[in-house]
């Protein structure tokens, strides 16, 4: 299985003699316990001589003909790596297929070595009919052919240079893992949300060729990955400004802002420089907030490090800050350059703040995707024992990118055709009238997940007293967020303090109320002015 569920090869290398094809993907194959495969070997075994002397008897033509074949007969049959010749991507038949296989969600990485230190091996090691006679100007001569055409077929574009074979192979099923969600932007510019291990090392790519000064904002919590994105930020020659934020929720302030705003003018900030923001969701509505203000709005990526901003805050462009008044009231639409999930950042991540960004993936299984309530079912006992210590290479690693690439999706879904929350985003506050209230009273001591997960509850009741959901699809609802370790009732607040609040959020019109609510699991309506004894008995459901 292709990795995402298409049927053939987990990856195809491709590359120039001598680039350590061979090498490296038996590497990752052995580490990922799957099948290795060489097309020239698979060749060698159907004819049953070496290939040299195919090449000396029938010639080239022939050749590739037959190489043409078995490639295609591998690309259904393989389920491991599967190493091509280096010609063989040359072929128009083979490119044809390698494209279907891109087409299904197939992986195709590029390998380069250093070209000099690729040529060497190749004529060392000889054998290789392609570069009979002269064979480092033949070497040179194929490169300038092949190179554009593999650059264009490739998914995954990987240097080696001073890379060792075990190091080059994990980065390669790193890239081959990668997810990338593509997010169209109506009146805008699309953007792409990466999610894998070491994504961040594409940070210089992302930021484009624009940003002479970039200003990192994070909170100390994550210095080691702002460290790492400053040094690749200064490799690519950028001047690096670091502005270190207060944590969680006192980061999302005015008063932040303000500081932040000055750290920018004194740093000579232009419109053409830009902003990373690194952490939880806190850091990355700030530091996207501090983009969307500074000179009217510069251009910021966004590298989330909790679950939480991964799956849904890092994404969609809604920045903004809280005040006494209220949460996230003062604030803007803008959308980032783009998103790296690196989820390499969670092995440092503490237990119940990775549990609590559930509370936000469930919401979005609740509203549009059954598939995430069933892995989340499925695995609920495993992601309640989260430990970010083992969780790298670990079995519930591919879980979480899963889970994480389809919350992604819906809410991409979402804001595509509605960035201003006209209409249809607004399914993605389901849960969050309540939750915002609940965070408001608790002084933010209760995280956001935590209050969307007592939120959604509460909207579930709220269906279900209007006729619209099942009994046993709200008991689903305490059930699920249950095994997850999500809480499903709160005790604090009063209710006339709770509906005052509930007043001030940004989908109330006027004097009424407005929520989103269920008509069935997976299926989300709005709810206008409903009768207020229904919110009120709703809430009186969620009491402990
Ligand atoms: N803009 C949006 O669309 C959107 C969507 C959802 C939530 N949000 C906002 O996001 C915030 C909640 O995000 P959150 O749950 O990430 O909370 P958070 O930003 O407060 O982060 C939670 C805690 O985890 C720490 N942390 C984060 N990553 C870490 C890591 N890799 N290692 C160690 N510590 C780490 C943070 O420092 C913080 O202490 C709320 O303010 C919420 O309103 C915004
Ligand atoms: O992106 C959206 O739109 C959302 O509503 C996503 C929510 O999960 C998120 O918590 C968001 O911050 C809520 O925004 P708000 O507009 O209700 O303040």
């Amino acid at each position: 299985m292709g990795s995402h569920g298409t049927r053939g090869p987990r990856a195809v290398i491709i590359g120039m003699p001598g680039a350590g094809k061979t090498r490296i993907g038996r590497e990752a194959a052995r580490m990922l316990g799957i099948p290795f495969e060489d097309s020239d070997r698979r060749i060698e075994k159907r004819v049953g001589m070496s290939i040299t002397r195919y090449f000396r008897d029938y010639g080239e033509r022939r050749f590739r003909d037959l190489e043409a074949d078995v490639i295609a007969d591998l690309l259904t049959q393989s389920s491991g790596i599967l190493s091509l010749g280096g010609g063989a991507p040359m072929t128009d038949s083979t490119r044809a297929r390698l494209r279907e296989y891109v087409g299904h969600g197939g992986r195709i990485v590029y390998l380069r070595a250093d070209p000099q230190e690729a040529m060497e091996r190749a004529v060392q090691s000889g054998g290789r009919p392609m570069l009979a006679g002269d064979a480092r100007r033949r070497w040179t001569e194929l490169f300038e052919q092949r190179d554009p055409v593999f650059s264009r077929i490739a998914t995954c574009d990987m240097r080696t240079r001073s890379m060792s074979p075990t190091a080059a192979a994990r980065r390669m099923i790193a890239m081959v893992n990668e997810r990338v969600v593509h997010v169209p932007v109506e009146a805008g510019s699309d953007y792409d949300v990466r999610i894998g291990v070491g994504v961040m090392d594409q940070l210089p790519a992302m930021m484009g060729a624009g940003p002479v000064r970039v200003a990192i904002i994070h909170t100390a919590s994550v210095q080691r990955y702002s460290d790492r994105a400053r040094a690749l930020l200064r490799k690519d020659g950028r001047e690096v400004t670091e502005i270190v934020i207060p944590d969680a929720e006192a980061g999302k302030t005015v008063q932040v802002a303000d500081g932040v705003w000055h750290r920018l003018a004194d740093g000579g900030f232009t419109r053409s420089d830009a902003i990373v923001g690194i952490g939880g969701g806190a850091a990355t509505d700030l530091a996207g907030f501090a983009a969307a203000t500074w000179m009217r709005g510069i251009r910021y990526v966004n590298c989330p490090t909790s679950l939480l901003a991964m799956v849904d805050a890092s994404t969609g462009g809604k920045t903004g800050v809280n005040i006494p008044e209220g949460k996230n009231l003062v604030g803007s639409f803008f959308t980032p350059a783009g998103v790296l999930a690196d989820t390499g950042a969670l092995a440092s991540l503490p237990a119940d703040i990775f549990i609590e960004g559930l509370g936000e993936v469930a919401k979005s299984g609740f509203i549009m995707d059954d598939e995430i309530l069933r892995i989340l079912s499925e695995n609920a006992r495993a992601l309640r024992a989260f430990d970010g210590g083992s969780f790298t290479g670990s079995d519930l690693e591919p879980v979480v990118t899963e889970l994480i690439e389809r919350t992604v999706r819906v809410k991409v879904h979402h804001v595509a055709s509605d960035l201003r929350e006209s209409g249809l985003r607004e399914y993605l506050n389901y849960g969050h009238t309540l939750g915002h209230a609940i965070e408001q009273s608790e002084h933010f001591r209760w995280r956001h997940g935590n209050a969307v997960a007592v939120g959604c509850v509460f909207a579930a009741e709220l269906s279900r007293i209007l006729g619209h959901l099942s009994d046993h699809d709200v008991e689903e609802h305490r059930r699920l967020l249950s095994s997850l370790g999500l809480p499903t009732s709160w005790s604090g607040g009063g209710w006339d303090d709770v509906l005052g609040l509930m007043h001030r959020d940004k989908k109330a019109r006027g004097n009424t109320l407005r929520f989103v609510i269920l008509d069935s699991m997976g299926h989300p309506r709005h709810l206008d002015d409903p009768p207020i004894e229904a919110v009120h008995e709703a809430f009186d459901r969620i009491r402990a």
